[in-house]
């Protein structure tokens, strides 16, 4: 497999490390982790990762460079690494709103950069990832794309779309999660202890969730099952939607895009 240093290990470097570990394809040997304090990856380093906090070194013997720092920490990371980085590696960028272009400019160099949108459930392989190129040819995508397939799904997509993705499917992650907390909160108010209903919101949400990519049904065919005529699903949707439930996950989703788009220039 292919040697991985990730530059970058908080919570979505980590998170695909250890996605990458759990797949069963990479040994925690074939990646290098970095960080600005190394004393942050004792556990990492005792499971078997490489870790260090010397960027330009790090990534000398790696096939793939992951940069996973935030878009405002990416410039000096880019300059630490211009010197050691070279053309036959891949470098996939997590960050978001930075283009393939902007890293390319600050390198110097016509590398293969490949952008890849993940979220935090790469740690159980569990992750919706975008991937987005501007001159990487197929077979470099294809690279890149085997990568994030050992740790979930993966739809290969427009540069210009991928902080449309970052939304939808990144940020996407939290927004499911606060549903299902809400789900909880309201099972607590009808009767459940705390523990029961957090258990009964979240198989629930797993089978809504399994049910569309099982059947590849649409989700209205699916609500449509449920709501019996006069009965009680009917009455908490429509509250629901009278409480602004769609057009409120519609309208974080399109503040989350644009605040994606504009977190390089901040
Ligand atoms: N957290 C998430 O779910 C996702 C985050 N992203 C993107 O991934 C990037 C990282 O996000 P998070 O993991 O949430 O942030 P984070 O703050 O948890 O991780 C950034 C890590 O980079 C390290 N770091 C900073 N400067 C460094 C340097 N010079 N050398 C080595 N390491 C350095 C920090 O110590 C920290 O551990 C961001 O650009 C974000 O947009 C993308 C998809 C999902
Ligand atoms: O909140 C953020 O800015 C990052 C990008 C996507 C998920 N977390």
């Amino acid at each position: 497999m292919s040697k991985i240093t990730i530059i970058g290990s908080g919570n979505i470097g980590l998170s695909l490390a250890k996605g990458l570990v759990k797949s069963g394809q990479y040994m925690p040997t074939d990646i290098t982790l970095t960080r600005r304090n190394i004393a942050n990856l004792q556990e990492e380093a005792a499971f078997g990762f490489r870790v260090g906090d010397n960027n330009a070194e790090a990534v000398l013997h790696a096939e793939i460079v992951v940069l996973a720092i935030l878009p405002q920490q990416l410039r000096n990371v880019l300059e630490e690494i211009r010197g050691t980085v070279h053309v036959s590696q891949i470098i996939v960028s997590v960050v978001s709103g930075v283009s393939c272009a902007d890293i390319k400019q600050v390198l110097g160099l016509d590398k293969l950069v490949v952008r890849a949108m993940p979220n935090t459930a790469i740690a159980i392989g569990q992750s919706m990832t975008c991937i987005a190129t501007d001159t990487a040819t197929d077979g470099e995508i294809k690279e890149v794309e085997r990568l994030f397939e050992s740790v979930g799904a993966v739809v290969v997509i427009q540069e210009d779309l991928m902080t449309s993705a970052t939304a939808l499917c990144a940020c996407g992650i939290a927004f499911f999660l606060r549903a299902i907390r809400a789900a909880s909160q309201g099972g607590v108010e009808i009767g459940f202890h705390a523990h029961d209903a957090l258990k009964m919101a979240v198989q629930t949400a797993k089978g809504a969730a399994d049910l569309l990519l099982q059947t590849k049904n649409h989700p209205e065919g699916e609500i449509d099952k449920v709501t019996s005529p006069k009965g009680c699903t009917i009455a908490g949707l429509n509250e629901m939607e009278h409480n602004g439930f769609s057009s409120a996950f519609i309208k974080g989703i399109k503040l989350s895009a644009e605040k994606a788009g504009g977190l390089y220039s901040e």
